[in-house]
């Protein structure tokens, strides 16, 4: 449903996405996951037609965006971080605007309104200025506009944006149901549990480059270990040293001045080695944790970087 083979795109010769080569079955939901300026928002915009793909080729139900954008529009919802409708207008008027702007009869506008309102839970709301709603009412209505029009393809920046949690597991339910009817989804997300919970898969992208594609699952499952976190105090020494030459660890990263992670194979049996060449080092631990690799681990291991903060450094 949608097919990505090496797409480019720079702003001044600085690649905002680079290379990108990847595809979307029908029905699949994919995950763009990575921290702020990794290219999301541009891979999005490019497979909306809303940018020119510079290199490389994509094409979405079927069409080419760069040839048949027309057709790709109407094929496609996109909802973007912002939403599209008209504060200064009520809900209904923007789902009728909406409607007649993609060609549908003001019978199927009608019933389509109905249907979404009723389970997007916005029924009671829809003669109110848009003005007047709350960011979880108008993410919802952003939501029905997309899907108004029952695109084949759905796009989401950040999806869950506004959302309370009760709302946004509402929304994540709804958005699976529609998967499992056949609307294929492509989302963005900073949320490294967001993406775990919605996407069949996920692509990682960091500095405008995928460093990862899989299920969440084989992609944790690709750590092969635990992870271990330490709190070993104010030091000026790292914990990286003592640790060197053992083959169990990988990845030890300072996620402040006192803590540490890394990545460690067969936790139960070698974590006691661990502590006894820290203690040996003149390190004294407070705290540890032993978890199981989340996405945000799987980030950190490939790119050396944890994904949001930029004043953490790679040790190991
Ligand atoms: N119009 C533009 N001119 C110059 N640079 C741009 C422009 N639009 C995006 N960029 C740059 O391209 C890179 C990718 O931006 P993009 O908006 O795609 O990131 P993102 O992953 O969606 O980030 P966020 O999660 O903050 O929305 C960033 O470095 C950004 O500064």
């Amino acid at each position: 449903m949608i097919t990505l083979d090496h797409v480019s795109r720079f702003y001044k010769e600085v690649p905002a996405v680079e290379d990108l080569t990847f595809r979307v079955e029908k029905g699949e939901i994919f995950g763009l996951l990575g921290p702020s300026g990794a290219g999301k928002t541009t891979t999005i915009r490019l497979l909306t037609t809303l940018l020119p793909v510079q290199s490389g080729s994509a094409q979405v139900a079927g069409h080419d965006v760069t040839k048949a954008g027309k057709q790709v529009r109407a094929n496609i919802g996109y909802i973007s971080q912002t939403g599209s409708s008209d504060r200064t207008r009520t809900g209904r008027a923007n789902l009728r605007l909406i409607g007649r702007l993609y060609g549908l009869s003001d019978a199927a506008i009608k019933t389509r309104t109905a249907s979404l309102a009723t389970i997007l839970q916005i029924t009671d709301i829809l003669d109110r200025r848009v003005s007047t709603y709350s960011g979880g009412q108008k993410r919802r209505l952003d939501i029905a506009l997309g899907l108004l029009h029952q695109p084949t393809v759905l796009f989401m920046d950040e999806p869950t944006t506004g959302l309370d949690p009760q709302n946004r597991k509402d929304l994540l339910q709804y958005l699976k149901k529609l998967a499992g009817n056949g609307l294929t989804i492509l989302f963005t997300t900073h949320l490294m549990d967001e993406a775990d919970v919605l996407a069949d898969r996920v692509s990682i992208i960091d500095q405008g480059k995928i460093v990862a594609l899989d299920t969440p699952d084989h992609l944790k499952q690709s750590l092969q270990g635990d992870i271990l976190t330490l709190s070993i105090g104010a030091h000026d020494q790292t914990v990286a040293s003592p640790l060197d030459d053992l083959p169990y660890i990988r990845n030890v990263h300072q996620l402040s001045a006192e803590d540490f992670r890394m990545e460690i194979a067969d936790s139960a049996a070698n974590v006691p080695e661990v502590f006894q060449r820290l203690t040996i080092a003149g390190l004294t631990i407070h705290s540890f944790s032993i978890t199981k690799p989340t996405l945000n681990d799987v980030f950190i291991a490939r790119t050396g970087h944890a994904p949001i903060t930029s004043d953490t450094q790679e040790t190991k």
